[in-house]
């Protein structure tokens, strides 16, 4: 028998009341991956993601994470969303952020233990921000609110990292260190990445799913420019953008 999935979307279709979003998905992440998801936009990629969360429901298939229902599983996803649903204006240090991923395990008491504490300053040493714990989230560079969200994450103790558009609004030379940090991550926890970036995701992850409704490819060996023209349909070049802007 091989090892349980942390993901296992079998046969998903869901939408919003049209046409299916996504139809017929198929998407096994096994323990330990580090999995990019490409595709245009609209194609369907937040939506897998709020499937695989249980926040959707199917119109056909079935989502099981870690063996369970979603509603149950998603306890141990680590999630970062697209958009944060919090102000960045917000008045709240990079520490107080981080630790409201314990709120979970607090359960409901107002106050913070000395192992919340931390847990939180390990998460933040963890992406190499403890020199900015005291700082107000209204004061961080986009790379650095990213860093700080993976640390709240971090902090929940997820079993897999659920990452959507991560680096839409970080520069290329600091995307570079960016999936840097999230390789050096992967060596102890599975992570799902979401994003446009399908010429520089695909320098990182073990493996690249093609979502655009349907799976249009879901494997280990490199994408092709024909397999790329199908997700698309046009042809993109396949940009390294190490050697992009200067
Ligand atoms: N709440 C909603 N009601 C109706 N349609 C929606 C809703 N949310 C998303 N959609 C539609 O579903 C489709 C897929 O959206 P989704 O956000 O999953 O795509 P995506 O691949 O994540 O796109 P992007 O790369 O632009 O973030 C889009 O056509 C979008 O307009």
């Amino acid at each position: 028998m091989t090892a349980e999935a942390v993901i296992d979307v079998q046969g998903a279709t869901a939408g919003f009341g049209g046409p299916p979003v996504i139809e017929d998905v198929d998407f096994r992440v096994e323990a330990g991956e580090f999995v990019g998801i490409v595709g245009p936009n609209g194609g369907g990629k937040t939506t897998l993601l709020r499937v695989i969360l249980g926040l959707m429901p199917l119109r056909a298939g079935r989502v099981r994470l870690f063996g369970e229902p979603p509603g149950r599983g998603r306890r141990r996803v680590g999630y970062v969303p697209q958009y944060p649903r919090f102000s960045r204006d917000f008045p709240v240090s990079v520490r107080q952020l981080v630790l409201t991923g314990r709120l979970g395990a607090t359960r409901g008491l107002l106050r913070y233990t000395g192992e919340d504490h931390a847990i939180a300053d390990q998460a933040l040493r963890e992406v190499e921000i403890a020199g900015l714990a005291g700082r107000p989230i209204a004061a961080l560079s986009g790379g650095e609110l990213q860093r700080a969200l993976i640390a709240r994450a971090l902090a929940t103790d997820p079993g897999v990292l659920l990452l959507d558009e991560p680096t839409a609004n970080i520069d290329p030379r600091v995307e570079h260190d960016f999936f840097e940090l999230l390789r050096a991550l992967n060596r102890r926890i599975t992570i799902i990445v979401v994003t446009h970036d399908i010429g520089f995701v695909s320098q990182y992850v073990g493996r690249v799913a093609c979502l655009n409704r349907t799976l249009v490819h879901h494997g280990t060996e490199a994408l092709t420019p024909a397999v790329v023209e199908q997700l698309y349909g046009h042809p993109v070049r396949l940009i390294d953008h190490q050697h992009g802007h200067g």
